[in-house]
């Protein structure tokens, strides 16, 4: 029975045609399909019992599925990108992600064609495993401050890999705890007594007969991280080396190469390019986010279509919680959130591929934009959806509480996304650098690409906005330049704020705050801007275009609602022109209510991927709750372990006391 069937009859636009919208492509809609489908059904990449295992089993558990993963790879000879999808669906995280995803692209970004060449092939069959071992126990935002070195040794033409102090140890790579058999590992080189800056270098960690750790290697897992199940998944490292010897063509060397006599060779590649593996990985990164979000909001929309309260009349059935303006003004503007993401993690992907062709080719001058929108974006996304997942578990009540929704154990395994592969303020700040860098240059050099609207800069901080009514704001011209108009005069604000410091790095930190603010209205306007032209595109399906484009006016003016401070304070908007957003978007939700199923169920998800009975696609919550119930082991009998040596004798001790 499909509690939800009348729900999605209620829909005005080609749920299929929006499948293929949201996954990009005919193809990748079917691609994403049969590996989702392949995973949800095979018994082995089950997961309804993970909460519940301890810390052993549950990474015994993870290598057997990835074993079994790794199985279908070869045996189904799955091509990269299937696998890509093979590994999303079977949603644990585990040592092959950062093998794949962090060792593997540091050699291809880093090595020498003769590295590439002797290690690539290794690592992609998987005969040595990798990690990515860069964070250490005392640093991780600041890199230049790593403490392990790598002294060059002239005599046996070696490094020298070693951990002076206990704050140098590497602490956090995943991966490094148990599995690994090798690392990129980051130090300070040292030749001839000098620092010559952080570079990555291949060492291996464990024996590849019998794994145990090689002479002069001290590494084990971290420990218990946040959440049961969760990311405790992952074997999170330390990692130590006492004057540990690898030869001197282990060093990655496509930024500085040492040679056999001790010179320091630098190539025309930047030094940032020793970085590039994080850009990779923040561009995924924001991909995965919309991933994330979407899950948490198909679970909140159809439980809040399945949950009523209040409202009977006449003894007729009560209200849909979904039907609560309240309701929807908290869900609906994360379900548009999540369909923004999607679109700017496609742009993003395809401008990362074309910097990774520039960078190819040795051509170097979009590498500080990309590398400010993957930054940017990354902290942007990941803020928004760990708030937004915490958001699903209030809007699904008491219910959401419980692990049985799915929601406990997303929440705690995305939450480190706003850690991890650079810290969310950090790397705002980092966006902030590049504005301040922009404005600063706009005399002699036109801005280009994300910042172009900074070379309008003079019209933007004259002119306001036209908006008159209340439809005036359904007008991509409109709000696009509202946006653009607020992180202008914000960065040109703090541009001026900035020049009255004699040093700008004394001003630079005691603006910290404003700068935030400003990188986040900055990438905002990169989301929405990527939204509009996304509809731009050709989008074939009844009804799909519009129904994108009231989440796009969704996205856009809750978050002119949401910092309606900014855009008052610029003198941009007047309280009159802000209140007739806020009265647009309250239509736009009426707009939304009939297709919010619909939007949901177009993320194609299987039940296993979402992991929830609250989001399940019949809407069978209940009864199915109930079940669940009753499976907890704690339900196993009637009485529990421990009452009668524990409860019983307080319980006698009462009555006894009772009787005198
Ligand atoms: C077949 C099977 C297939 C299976 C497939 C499976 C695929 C799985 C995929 C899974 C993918 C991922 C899983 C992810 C799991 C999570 C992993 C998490 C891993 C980590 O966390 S790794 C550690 C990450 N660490 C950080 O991010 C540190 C953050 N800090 C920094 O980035 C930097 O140090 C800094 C804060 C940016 C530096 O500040 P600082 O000012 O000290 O910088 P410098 O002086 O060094 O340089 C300034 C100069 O450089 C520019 N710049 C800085 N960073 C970059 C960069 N990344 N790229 C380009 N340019 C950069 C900066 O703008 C300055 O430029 P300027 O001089 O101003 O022009
Ligand atoms: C689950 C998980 C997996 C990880 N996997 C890996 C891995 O595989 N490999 C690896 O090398 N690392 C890994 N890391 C480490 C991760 O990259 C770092 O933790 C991350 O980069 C943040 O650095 P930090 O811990 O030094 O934070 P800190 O920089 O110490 O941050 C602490 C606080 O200080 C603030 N702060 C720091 N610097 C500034 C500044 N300049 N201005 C203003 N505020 C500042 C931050 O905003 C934050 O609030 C992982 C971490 C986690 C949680």
């Amino acid at each position: 029975m499909d509690y939800l069937s009348d729900e999605r009859k209620k829909s005005d636009f080609d749920v299929e045609a929006m499948k293929v919208a949201w996954a990009g492509s005919i193809q990748e809609f079917q691609l994403s399909d049969r590996m989702a489908k392949l995973v949800a059904n095979d018994p082995v990449f089950e997961k309804f019992t993970r909460p519940m295992l301890g810390r052993k089993e549950l990474l015994k558990n993870t290598l057997r599925k990835s074993a079994h993963a790794w199985k279908l790879i070869i045996d189904l000879r799955l091509s990269e990108e299937e696998a890509k999808w093979l590994r999303l669906y079977v949603d644990e995280p585990a040592y092959t992600d950062l093998h794949w995803g962090m060792f593997i692209p540091a050699i291809e970004g880093q090595g020498t064609e003769e590295q590439k060449k002797k290690w690539l092939p290794l690592a992609k069959k998987m005969q040595i495993i990798g990690c990515y071992a860069q964070t250490e126990l005392g640093h991780g935002s600041n890199v230049q401050g790593l403490e392990t070195t790598a002294t060059f040794d002239t005599r046996t033409d070696e490094f020298i890999m070693h951990s002076p102090t206990l704050t140098s140890s590497k602490w956090w790579p995943g991966g490094l705890g148990k599995l690994s058999t090798h690392a990129v590992v980051y130090a300070r080189l040292i030749v001839g007594g000098q620092f010559h800056g952080v570079h990555g270098f291949i060492v291996q960690l464990r024996s590849l007969e019998d794994h145990s750790p090689l002479p002069g290697i001290t590494v084990g897992d971290i420990g218990l991280k946040f959440g049961n199940g969760a990311y405790n998944t992952m074997d999170n490292g330390v990692l130590r080396f006492d004057h540990v010897r690898i030869p001197r063509n282990q060093m990655l060397m496509r930024v500085s190469q040492v040679t056999k006599e001790g010179k320091i060779m630098q190539s025309d590649v930047p030094r940032q390019l020793i970085y590039g593996t994080m850009v990779y990985v923040r561009q995924t990164i924001v991909a995965d986010a919309s991933k994330a979000l979407s899950r948490a909001v198909c679970i909140a929309t159809r439980y809040s279509a399945v949950r009523r309260q209040f409202g009977s009349r006449d003894g007729g059935p009560e209200t849909q919680v979904i039907d609560y303006k309240t309701q929807q003004s908290r869900l609906f503007p994360l379900l548009a959130s999540a369909y923004a993401f999607r679109f700017v993690s496609e742009w993003l992907k395809s401008l990362y591929l074309d910097v990774k062709q520039r960078l190819e080719a040795n051509e170097f001058s979009t590498l500080p934009e990309a590398h400010a929108c993957t930054a940017g974006l990354k902290s942007l996304t990941t803020t928004a959806t760990a708030d937004g997942i915490e958001e699903c578990r209030k809007l699904c009540g008491g219910h959401g509480y419980l692990v049985s929704s799915g929601l406990p154990e997303l929440f705690a395994v995305y939450i480190p996304a706003c850690t991890y592969e650079g810290d969310n303020v950090v790397l705002m700040l980092q966006v902030a650098r590049f504005l301040v860098k922009t404005v600063s240059e706009l005399g002699h050099k036109k801005p280009v690409g994300t910042t172009a609207y900074m070379g309008r800069v003079a019209s933007l901080m004259q002119k306001n906005s036209a908006v008159q009514t209340a439809e005036g704001w359904l007008n991509p011209g409109a709000v696009v330049e509202a946006f653009e108009s607020r992180a202008a005069r914000m960065a040109v604000r703090c541009a001026q704020e900035l020049a009255k410091f004699g040093n700008p790095e004394e001003g630079f930190a005691e603006l910290a705050v404003d700068l935030v603010e400003v990188a986040v209205s900055h990438c905002q306007l990169i989301v929405v801007t990527k939204f509009f032209e996304k509809l731009q595109q050709d989008i074939p399906g009844k009804g799909v275009k519009e129904s994108l484009e009231v989440l796009c006016y969704v996205y856009a003016l809750f978050l002119l609602h949401k910092h309606q401070g900014d855009f008052l304070a610029t003198g941009y908007l007047t309280p009159k022109q802000a209140s007739l957003a806020n009265a647009q978007l309250r239509t736009l939700y009426s707009k939304v209510r009939p297709n919010a199923i619909a939007l949901v169920d177009s993320f194609s998800y299987t039940d296993h991927y979402l992991g929830s009975i609250l989001g399940r696609y019949d809407g069978n919550v209940y009864p199915k709750l109930y079940e669940a119930a009753w499976e907890d082991p704690l339900n196993d009998s009637d009485v529990i372990d421990g009452f009668h040596q524990y409860v019983q004798p307080i319980l006698k001790q009462r009555l006894h006391s009772a009787k005198l």
